[in-house]
Parts: structure tokens; sequence; C-alpha cells
């Protein structure tokens, strides 16, 4: 059988699962297994899967073969390909992407990129209901492709532009929500919430579904404004989502101080804080400090490897020193939800990318060391950051959606070896088609 031809019901026989994804209660059932070197390091779990009108009924340890009625039911061979959840991208800008070719940013620094988008979007006024509704839409055609199921995505919004915005997030959502989850995020100076207009603004996103965010900045009216945003927060009942932190400065503790400002209002409600960079240059008890202090608060972080790789350190004529990242291994150590997310692509933030979590996962490993072992950390890119998208139906669980990834790679080492661009994506048990956008669709755009 192909997976072009998938009937109602069939297995995926000979297949490996992450450990992470697989109930304590089957992995038991493999335990006379003698498990190869591989399996044991990477740890995967041998297995067999059974999917019936789209769900995920049945996962047999690979000794069980014998039980499964191969002569009545079609099989795809999984030929010990490692099967994955379908992703979740906690953090994206899909309102900037693709606009690089128009507006470059040839310093490649974090004002170059702010530069970058004020003339894009304000000066040049390109951000029209059709200019966006296209852009976005290739980003979400892209990320579907690879095998992504939920996307959050920060929006700016300056006063002259959100309206158009949260209109053509809006008939997105809507048209793609059989597809991927949609969720979008404000991106404005947390300033803002502190004026007449910031509140009519926050009950604009509360109207659109949304999340309140902003960016953190150490300012002496910090406090005074995270006050704020968590007070329209609470009396909206949103989440919150912060830029933070996102340079090299050791005294840039913007993540601290929202941790403590959710634990002096008995924030209830979900904080994800995105980028966090600065926690890696600060002396180790200063950056033990805030972790614990995030912990407790709750705070769930999502890093950025290919945007803060890109960005962070990049000074002219010079070879960076730093990979620009988070402290995600401390974090998780301490028991923080940590997830790993794409940011921006192809803008003046990033000048590549293409809305694929398993290339994220796969730099993210690199450049955050990652690996050997990999423990858990393929839910950083899938159950976690759904997790604390507060959704519930990213895994691998009996009676879960067969919304999986199956890919021609038997171990960590080849996964992240190759681009997968021959995986197989299924959606509610059906292969989808992978088939990427045409860049040239945008052409006219730019
Ligand atoms: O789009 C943005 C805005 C702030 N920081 C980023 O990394 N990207």
């Amino acid at each position: 059988m192909t997976a072009n031809s998938l009937p109602a019901h069939y297995w995926i026989v000979n297949a490996r699962i992450p450990n992470c994804f697989i109930d304590r209660s089957i992995r038991e059932q493999n335990l006379d297994l003698p498990l190869t070197p591989t399996l044991e390091r990477d740890q995967l779990f041998p297995c067999h899967l059974e999917i019936q009108h789209g769900k995920i009924t049945g996962i047999l340890p690979s000794v069980r073969i014998s039980e499964i009625p191969t002569e009545s039911l079609p099989i795809i061979d999984g030929k010990q390909g490692m099967i994955t959840p379908c992703f979740a991208d906690l953090h994206t800008h899909l309102d900037k992407g693709h606009t690089w070719e128009r507006n470059p940013n040839l310093d490649g620094t974090f004002q170059g990129a702010l530069k970058g988008i004020y003339r894009d979007c304000t000066e040049q006024g390109n951000w029209s209901y059709d200019d966006l509704y296209r852009r976005m839409e290739f980003g979400l055609k892209c990320s579907y492709a690879h095998g992504t199921k939920a996307i959050r995505t920060h929006l700016d919004c300056p006063p002259h532009q959100f309206q158009t915005t949260f209109q053509v997030f809006r008939e997105l959502r809507e048209k793609w929500k059989e597809k991927i989850t949609l969720q979008a995020v404000s991106l404005v100076q947390l300033s803002y919430f502190d004026t007449k207009e910031g509140e009519q603004f926050a009950d604009a996103i509360a109207d659109l579904g949304g999340i309140m965010g902003g960016i953190a900045h150490m300012i002496p009216e910090l406090d005074h404004y995270l006050d704020r945003i968590l007070t329209l927060a609470t009396e909206r009942h949103l989440n919150l989502d912060f830029h933070a932190d996102e340079n090299n400065d050791p005294s840039s503790r913007t993540l601290h101080r929202i941790a403590e400002a959710s634990l002096r209002h008995n924030f209830a409600a979900q904080i994800v804080c995105g980028h966090c960079c600065s926690l890696a240059v600060q002396d180790q008890e200063t950056a033990l400090e805030t972790i614990a202090l995030v912990k407790d608060a709750r705070v769930g972080i999502v890093s950025l490897p290919m945007c803060n790789l890109y960005l962070q350190d990049r000074v002219a004529e010079r070879t960076p020193r730093w990979r620009g990242v988070t402290l995600v291994r401390e974090l998780d150590a301490a028991g923080v939800s940590v997830a790993l997310s794409s940011d921006n692509c192809r803008d003046p933030f990033y000048g590549f990318g293409d809305h694929d979590l398993l290339q994220v996962f796969s730099m993210g490993t690199k450049i955050s060391h990652l690996d050997t072992p990999y423990d858990n950390w393929i839910e950083s890119v899938t159950s976690r950051p759904a997790a604390l998208m507060g959704l519930d139906e990213v895994g691998l669980g009996i009676g879960q959606p067969a919304d999986l990834v199956l890919f021609k790679a038997r171990c960590y080492s080849e996964l992240l070896s190759r681009p997968q661009n021959d995986r197989l994506v299924l959606r509610n048990g059906i292969a989808i088609d992978t088939t990427l956008p045409d860049y040239a669709e945008l052409d006219d755009l730019l």
C-alpha cells in the first residue's frame, strides 16, 4: 500500500517513536526486547501503530507484530523510521514574513531589523490587506506542508496598522482552522497599555480571542507597566506573551521582573516569555535566581535559536563569540517548560527560514547541545509548545488524532543530518500534499 491511498483502517508497522510520547504501560510491554545501543541511546520505542478513522487506536510494541492481522488489513512499512507528533510553533511573526527581498537587513543587526520593518510597514505602507494576507498565508502553507498543526504569531500593532492586521488574522484563522490552530499575540511597547487607547486595545485583543503581549525593556517604569498589563489581562481572562531580554546585556533582567510580577499578582493564566538571551550572559547565581523564580511563577520559555544566532553578537567585520540563545538546559533542569520555535522567516530579523520545526529542532540541538542524550527535547517543538498554547491534542496517545510525521530516519543522527524533505505527514490519518509553495507566488508583492 502507498501513503497516497490510505484507507480508513490500517497499520504503520516497524516504526520508532520517542519514549516520551509513549504511555508507560505500553512501554513496559517491550521490556523483554533486547534494545540496540541506538534505541537505548536515543530513547526510541520500536512499535506498530494502528490508525482507524483518523485516530490512533493502537500502539503495539514491536515484539507483538504477530498480533497484527497483516493479511486482512493494509499496512505501511515504516522501515524503522521515526514518528513524531505534528509540530506546534509557539513563537512566529507571520505578518513580517517574506519581506526580505523588498527590505533586506543588510547589516544584519537588531537595529537594522527594527529599521527594516519600520520602513516596510510604516514608511512605505506596504502592509495592505492583500499584502499581509498573501505573505501570512504563504507562511501557513509552508508550515502545514512541513507538518505543523498549531502556530502562535506575534503581530506588530502600530495604531495605523492593527485593524487591517487583525482582520487578515481573523480570516486566515477561520480559513485554516481545520489544518492549523492559529493564535495571535499583540506586539507593542508595554507603555501603550498604560494609555486610554491602550485599554481599548486590550479590549480589541480580547475581542479577537488573542493574547496580550509586548516587548519588555529595562526602564524605570517597567514594574508599573507590568502591573498594568497583568491587571488588564486578568480583567479580560487573557494569557500573556512577552519578548524579554533579546540582547547580550547582563543587566537586562526583564524576565526576572515578569516572574516577580506574576507572583505579585497571583496571575492564574499562562505567561510565556520569548528570547531571554541575556540570561546566558549573567553570572551563575543571578541566572539561577531568575530561573527559580520563573519556575515558581510557571512562566513558559520559548527559545528562538535560529534568529538569536543570527542577530545576537553581530558586530561589523567581527566573528561572533556567542550563540545568542538562552539557558535552555538549565531552565529545563529546573523544571521550566522550554519550547523551541521558528521566530521570523525571511524578513529583516532573520534572512532565512522556512517555517519548518524540524529545521528549528535540528539547529536548536546543535546550537544548545541538546544531543546525546536527546532526552525529551523533541517535546520542545511538539507537545510542550502545544501545552503552553493550551492545546492538548499534540501527542501520540491512543484516541488522539493521527496527526503525525513519519521520517526516513531511524535515529536522531539520521533525523538531524538531512532536511527530511521526503517526510510523510499524516493529518487525521490521511497523507497530505507536502509540496511547498513556490516563492514566485509572492513576486508581484516584492
Ligand atoms: O519580529 C521580531 C521582533 C522582535 N524580536 C524578534 O526577534 N523578532
